[in-house]
């Protein structure tokens, strides 16, 4: 199962270098995750080289939506609670998503893609909460990249796939699947499939992928893993299709969610409540990622209407509808109740039944012990009424057993009984029943018995839900302080890492470079005549100005680089792993993408240039502000040598470029003279860009 793309095809398809892919600080990652010595420590600090994943991880790690008992505040500890391979498929899955925010295809929407798989991956997370298949972090990330084939397509054939987005829309055609083989000879399902079995995820997830679209295809065995999966991709799909579409047409959508909550074990109140906190947490997630996100109505009243016409199963039916009439809020009880009756008196269960059912309560019966035990655990009740003496399982064993049970914990249980002796009701308190009726029932007598249970059921919910809440609160506040923490280290303005994140990161690198003797340089960046913008142009230009130019900065470099906010117009670049020649190389690639991007502020178009000071840590540095001082007369340099240059004041600039025994003491290069790797050294420049 899974894919069925020939791996030759792919291999094609992936060798062309089109296919979406992870970048920068996440390839590190999922490279360090593959090490057989890999260190907790060392991953941390690759994580911690891109800070807008450090608070994904630490959000997902606390599974804020659904107020998880976890309360995670650091990289170490998320990776700790996360392993391995969850973060491996978490920086897979969010360098994506940062990466491939849009792209050439005309008629595919970015946006809208990736807010729907964010819509996929919490609700994967949630329903793995509820059924614990698989780790919920490791369903997160199905549910990211469960649609990957289409983004895929997208970025691969852009035209071509433009065209088939059209077609649909034409209404000439409906399938896109179908559409798309018959356009590349391959489908998005199928394209997922490869692509998520190429990144290693187990099988279970491949094979799910491929087929979640179109389930009854799937031959998964009732009760496997596999179905369940599949199952939670389809209820995850489904509130993907309600959240997304136009809100004429959401409670008819919406309306799909149940059968599929109800094949993985959910009523209607718990498909509602899942529901409802994807769509908080949805939110949460959506300002975190800056995607497009919208308020959706409560999921009870979106579709109670429309639930009436839906697929669902009668009980189901009913319990939208009694919801509805009793204005119900998910998960708690108003007046009706889930009501199991447990009798071998088949007498005594239809007298029982109409009184309840009269009082307005759903009801379930069973007629021994162990069915009762069965149908407890399917239906969950909220109270049971208990026959005390079963040929095949008492009412007392009944209740001990399911005492054992989480779910079974939490029913209030009244025992039927006819003996009234003190010693046997005593028995009964101590095996766990919470009240007793006598027998034979008499109506007054069990209302008001009911009406007592109904108390301190109630009274159980709200205590429940305000520790939900409590648990909420502290997963929130464990996330905006990680945001704060965040907010501390970021430049506002550019949203890049600002002057003590980057001093940490030095600290950092140079700590690395000096035990593994590898190189370490740095760039210091000036724009060039910079207040001039400000005071011939307002600060506001000034401020497009530093965005514009810092994110071509960052575009010229490459991803193991960080690029920081140091000052006004003052960047600094730290290139791990990076010798002088290839950083002045990289420093004049800055130098030229700088001088070549038109920046438009202010409804101008101006010409800009940078002065780059480049240095590499050598064995005279005592620590790292001295590479940084060094890079920083580089910048003076350049600025002294006439401006829109690259300069360094190190010995063997050109030796470094593949020239040895060549000495100066300061250089500063130009494009064509970095290009042409001098065998003699470089002195001055022509800054033409
Ligand atoms: N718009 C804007 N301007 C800023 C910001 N921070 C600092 N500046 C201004 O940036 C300018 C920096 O100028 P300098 O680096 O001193 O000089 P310059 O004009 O760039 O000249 P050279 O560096 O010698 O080429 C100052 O006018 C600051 O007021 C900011 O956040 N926004």
């Amino acid at each position: 199962m899974g894919s069925n793309i020939d791996i030759r095809t792919f291999e094609q398809i992936k060798a062309s270098g089109d296919l979406p892919s992870p970048k920068g600080a996440a390839l590190a990652i999922i490279r360090l995750t593959r090490k057989d010595d890999l260190s907790l420590a060392e991953l941390a600090r690759v994580i911690k080289t891109d800070p807008a994943f450090v608070g994904r991880l630490i959000k997902a790690a606390n599974g804020a939506a659904f107020g998880s008992r976890r309360n995670v505040a650091s990289v170490q500890d998320a990776l700790v609670v996360l392993g391995l391979s969850s973060v491996r498929n978490m920086a897979l899955g969010f360098s994506l998503l940062s990466s491939y925010r849009n792209g050439g295809c005309r008629g595919f929407d970015y946006d809208g893609f990736w807010s729907g798989a964010l819509i996929m991956a919490i609700t994967m997370q949630a329903v793995a909460q509820r059924i614990r298949t698989a780790p919920a972090d490791e369903m997160f990330c199905l549910g990211l990249l469960s649609r990957i084939g289409e983004l895929a397509l997208a970025t691969i054939y852009p035209g071509p796939y433009g065209e088939v987005l059209m077609l649909l829309k034409t209404a000439e055609a409906s399938d896109l699947a179908a559409c798309e083989r018959a356009a590349f000879a391959m489908d998005h399902r199928e394209l997922t499939a490869a692509m998520l079995a190429d990144w290693g995820l187990p099988s279970l997830f491949v094979d799910t992928a491929a087929l979640f679209e179109v389930p009854d295809t799937a031959q998964f065995p009732p009760d496997s893993r596999q179905r369940q999966v599949l199952d939670a991709l389809c209820l995850a799909d489904a509130l993907r299709i309600t959240c997304l579409s136009d809100p004429s047409l959401r409670a008819e959508q919406g309306a799909m969610l149940y059968p599929v909550g109800e094949r993985l074990g959910m009523d209607v109140e718990s498909v509602n409540a899942l529901c409802d906190g994807v769509v908080a947490a949805w939110l949460e997630w959506g300002r975190v990622l800056q995607l497009e996100t919208q308020d959706i109505p409560a999921m009870s009243s979106l579709t109670r209407a429309a639930v009436a016409a839906s697929p669902v199963s009668s009980e189901l039916k009913a319990a939208v509808t009694k919801g509805a009439d009793a204005g119900d809020t998910p998960g708690v009880v108003n007046s009706a109740m889930r009501v199991l009756i447990v009798d071998d008196d088949a007498a005594v269960r239809t007298l029982l039944r109409g009184m309840l059912e009269r009082a307005g309560h759903s009801v379930f019966d069973a007629d021994c012990g162990r069915q009762g035990m069965e149908l407890a655990l399917e239906v969950q009740p909220h109270m049971m009424l208990v026959d005390a003496e079963m040929p095949d399982m008492s009412g007392l064993a009944l209740t001990r057993a399911l005492r054992q049970t989480r779910i079974g914990r939490s029913i209030y249980i009244l025992i039927l009984t006819a003996s009234g002796e003190d010693e046997s009701l005593i028995e009964a308190f101590d095996s766990g029943v919470d009240d007793f009726v006598a027998k034979p029932v008499r109506p007054r007598m069990l209302a008001a018995r009911l009406r007592a249970g109904h108390r301190v059921i109630h009274l159980q919910q709200e205590v429940e839900r305000d520790r939900e809440e409590i648990r909420r609160f502290a997963a929130e506040l464990a996330v905006k302080n990680r945001r704060l923490q965040e907010a501390a280290l970021t430049d506002p303005l550019t949203g890049f890492p600002n002057r003590r994140y980057a001093i940490e990161r030095m600290q950092q690198a140079w700590a690395s470079s000096g035990r593994s003797g590898r190189p370490l340089c740095a760039m210091v960046i000036d724009i060039d005549a910079f207040k001039q913008i400000n005071d011939s142009h307002g600060h506001d230009v000034g401020d497009q100005v530093l965005r514009q130019i810092s994110a071509a900065i960052k575009q010229a470099v490459r991803g193991q680089d960080m690029v920081a906010r140091t000052g006004g117009d003052e960047f600094l670049v730290l290139c791990p792993e990076t010798d002088l020649s290839a950083a002045l190389l990289c420093a004049e690639r800055v130098r030229r993408a700088v001088r070549v991007a038109r920046v438009n502020a202010g409804g101008l178009a101006l010409d800009l240039s940078i002065s780059v000071g480049v240095a590499e840590r050598d064995a005279d540095m005592p620590d790292p502000d001295a590479l940084i001082k060094r890079a920083d007369q580089g910048a003076y340099r350049a600025k002294a040598g006439g401006r829109n240059r690259v300069a360094t004041i190190q010995l063997g600039a050109a030796g470094a470029n593949g020239a040895p025994g060549a000495a100066a003491d300061e250089h500063e290069i130009s494009s064509a003279q970095v290009r042409a790797k001098p065998a003699v050294n470089p002195i001055v420049i022509d800054e033409s860009a």
